[in-house]
């Protein structure tokens, strides 16, 4: 039976990161629970990348820990490696390979299967992002944006992680393929129950897609909860941030 530890996908407690004299995460705190999507807005530069990246195990941190399916982690960034899927925010395909063996490099990396057996998981997970088995055989430099994020997200599900991590995956996106984009993203949290930590400046992701939003500020998580608890919240960055000009321009649209 699932105890209370089972209940956060990934547990931050007093993370400290920095770089030489730079303090970017100051004694951060934060929890994602398993199943949900969590949406990670802050200022740009303020250290969404940095954190994602520490829980990972890129970047080194100072001090505090790391849970991630209640595995320590974050060291080395090799314990957890079958945990969770990236998808980088270029997307980041392998230009010199196709598509097929982009969705494949995982499998050929951890795990010894036949050729056969992984040309048919790659065929299965790029249907599962929408693509078609046509597509299998072309190169990155024939795909459309949307489609290089599809690939990119077939790929982070290769070894069918629990957890997925997207960096503004819905950046460089025209609003029909950003919302077509976010639509998928549920689906695969819902018919996969994975837990999506997400970074995000996307208004309409917040708020059509992610369960929970926290907000990083001053290197630490200064608000989190669903997106009507953000939008009341009297922290002056997430005031500015939520409230500002543009964002009030775009929340009167969604009404
Ligand atoms: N490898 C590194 N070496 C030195 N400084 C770094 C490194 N990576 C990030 N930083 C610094 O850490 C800070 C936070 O960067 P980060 O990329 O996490 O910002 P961000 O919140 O993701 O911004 P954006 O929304 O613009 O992508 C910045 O000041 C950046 O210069």
């Amino acid at each position: 039976m699932d105890g209370p530890q089972d209940e956060f996908a990934i547990r931050v407690r007093d993370l400290v990161v920095g770089f030489g004299r730079q303090t970017v995460l100051d004694h951060l705190s934060l929890d994602v629970r398993r199943g949900e999507i969590l949406g990670l807005v802050g200022a740009s530069g303020g250290g969404k990348s940095v954190l994602m990246r520490t829980i990972i195990g890129l970047i080194p941190r100072r001090g505090g820990t790391i849970e991630v399916m209640g595995q320590s982690a974050g060291g080395d960034g090799r314990g957890a490696a079958m945990a969770w899927g990236i998808l980088f925010q270029q997307g980041a395909l392998f230009s010199s390979l196709t598509v097929r063996q982009n969705v494949q490099f995982p499998l050929r990396e951890n795990l010894v299967l036949s050729q056969e057996l992984m040309d048919e998981i790659a065929i299965a997970k790029l249907e599962m992002v929408g693509l078609r088995a046509e597509d299998a055989d072309k190169y990155p430099a024939e795909l459309s944006g949307g489609m290089t994020k599809r690939v990119a997200l077939a790929r982070a599900l290769a070894l069918d992680p629990p957890i997925l991590f997207l960096d503004e995956p819905t950046s460089g996106l025209d609003p029909i393929a950003a919302g077509d984009f976010d639509v998928l993203i549920k689906t695969l949290q819902r018919t996969l129950e994975l837990t999506v930590f997400m970074v995000t400046h996307d208004l309409a992701s917040l708020t059509t897609v992610c369960d929970r939003v926290a907000a990083l500020a001053d290197g630490k998580i200064v608000a989190i909860g669903p997106m009507r608890e953000l939008l009341q919240s009297e922290h002056p960055w997430v005031r500015a941030y939520f409230h500002g000009k543009r964002s009030q321009m775009l929340q009167h649209e969604m009404r």
